[in-house]
């Protein structure tokens, strides 16, 4: 018996030949914030579609909560939240009647939770779920997952469209659910700042594969930007590709070479200094800059240092 909260196992999916899921295994611990990142198309959204039993694998396993997903029971569902990206909610309903209704449903339901996130938006409990303007659906329908009390929370690019105040109470509802509800959350979303303030676990997919998963400090830290002074000859990336390890982004400014590195080792200056530079530096970059270098490598239509001069 194990404790993870997703558990697969050589998952693959394709959709008429186009591979969604490519062998994925992965296996997200109990508790804490897991942030699933990626490219436009890496399989995010897939994945959750296949973990909720809403889509079907062609090969492999995949369990929520120790359960099989094509097994999934109304008893288990009623453990798991969910949120996708467009927000479904039943357009006829008013919104109190919908809460009222999730109220009777969810046995662990928490009324201050629904009420602290819904505060930030100005929803009236007398409107219809029609009436809401995009940013406001995605707000009830984010305070309706919290006050679920889940002990599993999924969202899909839960924060999209909604502006910075209404984010940073989201964020701060979604922590203390995991806090003092002991929910694990497994999201995925394309803004690093916000992954940063409130993840444990950073889960990197690339075209249906699992590439990384750390926490997103030590990610961070196996990343770094050299800046580097070539008086006579400015290296190729090719040359760059052939002599230096771990190379992911190489930028020309001001006339300074620009790397962004991982796992470049101890000696990359030194390496550096051997292919002519006169002076170089590293220095610690942002999550963001860290997941785009590491993610432009295998872009499609990008060469692994397509940002070179
Ligand atoms: N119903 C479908 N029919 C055909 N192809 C699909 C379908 N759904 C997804 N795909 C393809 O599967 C791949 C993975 O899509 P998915 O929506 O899982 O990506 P994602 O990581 O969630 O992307 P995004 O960040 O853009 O939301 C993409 O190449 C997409 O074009």
């Amino acid at each position: 018996m194990n404790d993870y909260v997703i558990h697969t196992e050589a998952l693959s999916l394709s959709y008429r030949g186009k591979q969604a899921l490519d062998n994925l295994s992965l296996r997200l611990a109990r508790g804490g914030v897991h942030a699933i990142v990626g490219a436009n198309g890496a399989g995010k959204s897939t994945l959750f579609r296949v973990l909720l039993g809403f889509a079907c694998a062609d090969s492999g396993s995949a369990a929520v909560l120790g359960c099989d997903s094509r097994a999934l029971g109304p008893a288990l569902r009623a453990r798991i939240g969910f949120v996708n990206e467009e927000h479904t909610l039943p357009t006829w309903m008013r919104v109190e009647e919908l809460a009222a209704m999730q109220r009777r449903l969810y046995p662990g339901w928490s009324q201050e939770r629904y009420r602290q996130v819904l505060v930030n938006f100005n929803v009236a409990d007398r409107q219809k779920i029609a009436e809401l303007s995009r940013g406001e659906r995605a707000g009830v329908s984010l305070a309706l997952a919290l006050a679920q009390g889940p002990e599993l929370l999924i969202l899909d690019e839960p924060t999209l469209g909604l502006d910075v105040v209404a984010k940073r109470a989201f964020l701060d509802a979604l922590l203390q659910t995991s806090l003092d509800d002991g929910a694990t959350v497994v999201y995925c979303s394309h803004q690093m700042e916000e992954i940063e303030r409130v993840a444990d676990n950073l889960v990197i997919m690339e075209r249906g594969v699992l590439r990384h998963m750390s926490p997103p400090g030590e990610f961070c830290e196996r990343v770094a930007l050299w800046i580097a002074d070539f008086p006579f000859r400015q290296p190729s990336s090719a040359d760059l590709s052939a002599h230096l390890p771990g190379v992911l982004e190489m930028r020309v400014i001001d006339g300074l070479t620009h790397l962004v590195v991982f796992d470049g080792g101890e000696d990359f200056g030194a390496r550096l200094r051997l292919m002519g530079a006169r002076s170089c530096q590293s220095m610690p970059v942002s999550l963001d800059r860290a997941v785009n270098g590491f993610l432009a490598r295998g872009h499609a239509g990008a060469s692994p240092l397509s940002a070179a001069a």
